[in-house]
């Protein structure tokens, strides 16, 4: 891209140096530049992009973006001196990869819990009404059908950007990404132009980073303030009537909002809700009238999820009563509650729940069709969030019988943790097993003909995170191993 006109974007520059004719790619890691790129030194949590500014200009960088000034040579290469690189970062790339976002509707999820579940669900319903649509979250980065990893849920600005603009030029229309608060904090948003924004829920989690929760509530608040407040474009913030939240999110946002829930009144608003094991069944009260909604999906929290994805699309323009029929056919979420097939006289559910919340959802989700035991495998990280594990483990002492265990240990202590979460536990049918293969197999061990055996904490993740490496490990497989080596030979009553 021509350099003069990438630079324009930025307001405030002192610009040293001899500036290239054009610039190859913009790079915020020193390690991944080629020639002729732009590097952009940001500080962060572990170290400062400045110090890797001569490693940048050793693998061919030609303009180097900082805070301050550095010692270089000027003749073979420039130095732009901004105020804020992150800034400067959201506007470069914008500017770099032409506006992705506004070229499209783009649609951002925000929650403690449930991100993946409705940017799923939304993913889904667009693609089956015949859209094309990119979708960005914990699971990766898909664009229509097909799936590319990702590093964080919500990525960097220059990753966001470079992806969005992949996804326009391969002619996608729709975007919906997953934003976690991790994400607003550290401005990777800065510079998406969101056409639609919803928010799910607030409860404990990541206060080891927001540390408290008000501060973790005020930084998801800022998605619904930072859409900005010229009003040239209708935007729309779609919020969780029923949660503590609504109120202050409907203050900080200069668009219109629409609300959908279960208890308080919503425009969106779901009553005579059925919970079975093939599903849920509710009505839906809406702007464009009264349906049935019929869902595979489990629970009340998918009530929530089912809820948010039908009024966002809706805020697009959709029409509700398309929306429901397409809702019927989208079978279930990945690794959210997800029925794992085996041939056993159990069911085994395969969930992502890592937060008190989402524990209590996940076995308040199987109780109205609970026959014998609740047999509940809780996970929980180390080296994250240390405060929110004893509710973890009061929570799943709603299930008849606990299997305390590990997610992802990395460098902390397996006993430290598990004792942590133990100090929780509400009764005293539980056991602690640090090694997570072991413990789910001995689940599945446990488990009699009728139990519901929940394994909850990674979903699909293919890994294991111990000490800093990230080793294979997938919770579904092992479900299957233990079932199958449990129940050789079992015949059910329906084949
Ligand atoms: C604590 C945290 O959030 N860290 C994020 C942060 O990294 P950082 O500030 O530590 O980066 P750093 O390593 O200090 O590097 C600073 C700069 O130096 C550059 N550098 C570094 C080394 C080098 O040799 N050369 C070089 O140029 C880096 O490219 C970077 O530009 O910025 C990076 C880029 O945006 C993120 O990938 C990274 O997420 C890490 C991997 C992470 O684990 N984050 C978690 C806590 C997180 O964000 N989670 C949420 C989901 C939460 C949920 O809902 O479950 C998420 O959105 O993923
Ligand atoms: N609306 C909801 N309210 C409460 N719990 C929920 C809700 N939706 C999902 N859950 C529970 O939380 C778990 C995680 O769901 P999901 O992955 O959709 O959330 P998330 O916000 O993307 O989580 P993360 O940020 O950790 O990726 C599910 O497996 C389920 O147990």
């Amino acid at each position: 891209m021509d350099t003069r006109l990438l630079l324009s974007c930025l307001k405030v520059k002192k610009i040293y140096g001899r500036l290239p004719e054009k610039i190859n790619n913009l790079e915020q890691d020193s390690r991944k530049v080629n020639t002729g790129d732009l590097f952009i030194c940001t500080p962060g949590f572990t170290v400062d992009g400045h110090d890797f500014y001569e490693e940048a200009l050793s693998n061919g960088a030609s303009i180097i973006v900082s805070e301050r000034h550095l010692e270089m040579d000027l003749n073979s290469s420039a130095l732009i001196v901004v105020n804020d690189t992150k800034k400067a970062m959201a506007l470069l790339a914008n500017k770099f990869y032409d506006y992705p976002s506004s070229k499209m509707t783009a649609y951002g999820v925000t929650g403690t819990n449930g991100k993946t579940s409705v940017t799923t669900l939304m993913h889904a319903m667009l693609r089956k009404e015949g859209k094309t649509a990119a979708l960005s979250g914990t699971n990766g980065i898909k664009i229509n059908d097909e799936m590319f990893p990702s590093d964080n849920t919500t990525c960097d600005i220059l990753t966001n950007q470079r992806e969005l603009k992949k996804a326009v030029t391969s002619g996608v229309e729709n975007m919906v990404m997953e934003v976690s608060s991790h994400g607003i904090e550290q401005g990777r948003l800065h510079g998406i132009d969101f056409d639609v924004v919803t928010f799910t829920n607030l409860s404990h989690e990541h206060l080891d980073y927001h540390h408290t929760m008000e501060k973790y509530g005020y930084t998801k608040g800022l998605l619904f303030a930072q859409l900005g407040n010229n009003l040239q474009n209708a935007k729309i913030v779609v919020l969780n009537r029923d949660d503590p939240w609504y109120s202050a999110y409907k203050g900080m946002t200069a668009y219109e909002v629409i609300s959908y829930g279960i208890k308080e009144d919503a425009n969106f608003f779901a009553e005579n809700i059925l919970y079975n094991e093939d599903g849920t069944h509710y009505t839906l009260h809406s702007p464009e009238g009264t349906y049935q909604v019929e869902t595979s999906l489990l629970g009340e929290f998918n009530v929530y999820n089912s809820l948010a994805a039908i009024a966002s699309l809706y805020a697009d323009g959709y029409s509700v009563s398309e929306l429901v029929t397409i809702l019927k056919t989208v079978a279930f979420v990945p690794g959210r509650m997800e029925k794992v097939e085996i041939n056993a006289p159990a069911t085994v559910y395969l969930d992502y729940a890592h937060t008190p919340d989402a524990i209590e959802k996940s076995i308040q989700s199987v109780l109205p069709f609970k026959k014998r035991k609740i047999i509940f495998v809780a996970g929980t990280g180390g080296d994250r969030d240390k405060g929110k594990r004893p509710f973890m483990a009061e929570k799943a002492s709603k299930a008849d019988y606990v299997i305390l265990t590990i997610n992802d240990p990395r460098y902390e202590d397996t006993e430290e943790i598990l004792r942590a979460m133990e100090k929780g536990m509400q009764h005293n049918s539980y056991v602690l097993i640090a090694d997570r293969r072991e413990a789910i197999s001995h689940a599945i061990e446990l488990a009699e003909p009728d139990d519901i055996v929940i394994v909850a904490g990674k979903g699909p993740e293919d890994y294991q995170i111990i000490g800093g490496e990230k080793l294979p490990h997938n919770d579904i497989e092992i479900i299957k191993e233990s079932s199958a080596k449990k129940y050789a030979g079992f015949v059910s009553n329906t084949d």
